[in-house]
């Protein structure tokens, strides 16, 4: 670090590790169950049923977001979002967050109180606060959150259950965050629907718990596409999964957006990923909970399917290719 960085009061080196921490610890109210929020060496969460659900995933600047696209209040909410879609696949509900920042010396405090404020919006909209977390320096900005949920009593619903003769269902979007990444990665900022989708993903938090309820076999969250996601519950529950694309709704807005960029909409909601929506089986279609979509079915045997046949392009998302 630079002297500059160091004496400059508004950088996240000026301000100091304590003096960070003491920015973002401030002026919250836990939600109730949080016994004893961030400030001491670990927070403490009731767990009624004695079961807590935990998971981390990391975002990092220029992989998972650009400040040139998004502001850091935009971020902050993705990167709760992200992980809390993850409690949701469960059948749980979010109870508390754990942050680990890691920034840049001359990164301006704005942006860490900025993104703190974000991930706060996001997190009480599912009834969570962020009870820890930790602050370092790095070469660049690196968001590492782990999320912690109550399944309320529920059996956690994982990948492996998948049955032969199941339904497979949507809840939430598909397709529109990579609407949303084509669109920002052409250097347009329009139209705002699917850029702000790509943005900030609205995860259905409440379905989670319904699908738990309503006997979800397996379920797990959309982050790299749905093909991509499912091809995990296929695998983990030894099955295959046939997605019927005349049972996938293709918005009109995303036909629009294809066709100015000269892409293919249904690649973008059979693979696209980010927009976090929950992917669940269910013993027949009679179990499918109100909100939720049938996509295709469950069979024996290996790998996911569109329409019977193996899927030509990539499955979705993977880092390092
Ligand atoms: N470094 C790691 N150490 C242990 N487990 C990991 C690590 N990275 C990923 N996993 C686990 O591998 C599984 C798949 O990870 P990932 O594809 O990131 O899931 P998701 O898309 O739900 O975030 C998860 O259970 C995750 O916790
Ligand atoms: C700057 C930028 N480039 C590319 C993308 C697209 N992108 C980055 S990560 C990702 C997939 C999901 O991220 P991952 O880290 O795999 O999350 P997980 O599957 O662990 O939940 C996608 C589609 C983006 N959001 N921002
Ligand atoms: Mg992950
Ligand atoms: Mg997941
Ligand atoms: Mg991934």
């Amino acid at each position: 670090m630079g002297p500059d960085q160091a004496e400059d009061a508004n950088t996240v080196a000026g301000v100091g590790e304590f003096g960070l921490i003491h920015r973002v610890i401030a002026g919250h109210e836990q939600p109730a169950g949080t016994v004893l929020g961030p400030g001491d060496d670990a927070a403490v969460l009731d767990a009624p049923d004695g079961r807590i659900v935990a998971t981390t995933d990391v975002l990092v600047e220029n992989v998972h977001f650009r400040f040139d696209w998004s502001n850091a209040h935009q971020v902050g909410r993705k990167a709760v979002a992200v992980n809390l879609s993850d409690i949701a696949a469960m059948g749980a509900r979010p109870t508390g967050l754990l942050v680990g920042l890691a920034c840049p010396p001359d990164l301006p405090t704005s942006v860490v109180d900025e993104l703190s404020a974000g991930m706060w919006e996001e997190a009480q909209s599912a009834g969570a606060g962020v009870v820890g977390g930790d602050m370092v320096s790095a070469t660049a900005l690196t968001i590492s959150i782990t999320a912690l949920g109550d399944l309320g009593g529920r059996a956690p619903v994982t990948r492996s259950g998948a049955r032969p003769g199941d339904v497979v269902a949507v809840a939430g979007r598909l397709g529109w965050a990579a609407a949303g990444l084509a669109v920002l990665g052409r250097g347009f900022r329009s139209p705002v629907a699917v850029v702000s989708a790509q943005r900030v993903p609205e995860p259905p938090y409440t379905a989670g718990p319904q699908a738990a309820d309503a006997g979800a076999t397996s379920m797990v969250d959309v982050s790299d596409g749905l093909l991509a996601d499912l091809g995990h519950v296929a695998e983990s529950s030894e099955v295959s999964v046939d997605v019927r694309t005349e049972l996938l709704d293709v918005p009109q807005r995303l036909v629009e957006v294809a066709s100015a960029l000269g892409a293919d909409p249904r690649h973008w909601v059979l693979t696209g990923g980010e927009d976090q929506s929950l992917v669940a089986t269910f013993p027949s279609a009679q179990a499918v909970p109100e909100g939720w979509t049938v996509v295709g079915s469950v069979a024996g045997g290996k790998g996911v399917t569109v329409d019977g046949e193996e899927y030509a392009g990539d499955a979705g998302w993977q880092h390092w290719r």
